[in-house]
């Protein structure tokens, strides 16, 4: 399962420098001009999770393994983008691939960087990338509508179900709101991901601050955390320049340079965990002498799905999973004791997985 984030924005709002923080490295071309970012770079990060190295320490485990998910530098995007402008819209495809969206907001004074519409304004800019957006799920909607009618007259139900759909989305998008706001039933919810809509994508605003206001935000991310409110998305506040240059340190002067500036762990962290739940994702461990590792699933999952992320072959032949809660492993102190404690249950097909279960799988081949 790979689960991407794509980091949209305008140019230069420091997109590439977070994205480089974010997956430790310099690959992103990261510098002080419009457009600096032309193809998408791609980075795997791993999911920070201090429940990991309790568990791993508790099982005696010789490796530790996070869960992974993955980050896209998208090329910045200005008004008119849906028409061409700019870059034109090579780049909605990246941002049509990603299963949810990060807008980067600029939220720092600097008349050294060049801001293209030569104003700092997160919520106008906000409003540019989400129009743009609208507008291209506004085209894509209409040609789409034109075949799906055609169907629709000729009894199709399938179509039929389509055509209300897309004629739904398209009444909100005319009103400048997002696909995000589309009403829909259990039953339709498939085909509306099929859409792929770009504002049906869940999304989180990251509000690019300076060192000052790393620690509190300031008065424009509080203006984005209510914009933010009213559009369902949640908000991060984070100075990219500061995460770029905490990646750079060891780990000893990270902490210290973390103090200094009132932080308690990198913003990126904080980052990578809202995305994550913003997927819809959560988290079982395995833990053995070998490794303990985290396993990525959706929220509902049950437990053959969990074992199938595994292997096909353990959701196929499931029979049982031995699983211990999180709490109870790590206050009994190991599997071993909390078995004899009576704390390990065998949980069948039916069973939801819960955030935090350590997992053991039965199954036959
Ligand atoms: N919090 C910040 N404070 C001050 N300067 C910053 C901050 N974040 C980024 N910058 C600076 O902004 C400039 C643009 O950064 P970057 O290249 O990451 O932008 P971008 O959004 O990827 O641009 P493009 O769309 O052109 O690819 C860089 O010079 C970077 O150092
Ligand atoms: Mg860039």
């Amino acid at each position: 399962m790979g689960f991407k984030m794509g980091i949209v924005g305008l140019p230069n709002v420091g997109k590439s420098t977070l994205f480089n923080a974010l997956t430790r490295t310099a690959a992103a071309q990261a510098a002080n001009f419009p457009f600096c970012t032309i193809e998408p770079n791609v980075g795997e990060v791993s999911v920070p999770d201090a429940r990991l190295d309790k568990l791993a320490t508790i099982g005696k485990s010789a490796t530790k393994l996070p869960a992974r998910m993955s980050f896209v530098d998208i090329a910045g995007l200005v008004k008119g983008a849906s028409r061409g402008e700019g870059l034109g819209n090579q780049f909605l495809a990246n941002i049509r691939e990603c299963d949810a969206v990060a807008y980067v907001l600029r939220c720092f004074e600097d008349d050294n960087v060049i801001h293209v519409a030569n104003r700092v304004d997160p919520l106008a800019d906000a409003e540019v990338v989400e129009t743009e957006l609208m507008l291209a799920d506004l085209e894509s909607l209409e040609r789409r509508r034109t075949g799906v009618e055609k169907k629709a007259k000729g009894n199709d139900k399938e179509a039929k179900q389509s055509l209300e759909l897309i004629d739904r989305s398209l009444v909100l998008l005319r009103e400048g709101k997002s696909a995000r706001h589309v009403e829909r039933s259990a039953e339709e919810e498939k085909a509306f991901q099929e859409l792929q809509l770009l504002t049906s994508k869940p999304a989180l605003y990251v509000c690019n601050v300076d060192e000052v206001a790393a620690a509190t935000g300031n008065a424009m991310t509080e203006k984005v955390a209510e914009y933010a409110k009213q559009h369902n998305a949640a908000t991060v506040v984070i100075s990219a320049e500061i995460e770029s240059q905490l990646a750079q340190l060891p780990d000893a002067e990270q902490a210290e340079y973390l103090e200094s500036l009132d932080l308690h762990e990198p913003g990126l962290n904080r980052l990578i965990r809202e995305a994550y739940g913003l997927l819809g994702l959560q988290t079982y461990f395995t833990v053995g002498p070998k490794e303990a590792r985290a396993w990525t699933i959706h929220k509902g999952d049950k437990a053959p799905a969990a074992a199938g992320v595994i292997h096909t072959d353990f959701e196929r032949g499931f029979i049982r999973a031995q699983t211990i809660a999180f709490d109870d492993y790590v206050s009994f102190g190991g599997e071993q004791p909390a078995k004899e404690a009576g704390k390990a249950r065998d949980e069948g097909k039916e069973y939801v997985v819960k955030d935090g279960d350590v997992m053991l799988f039965k199954f036959n081949t």
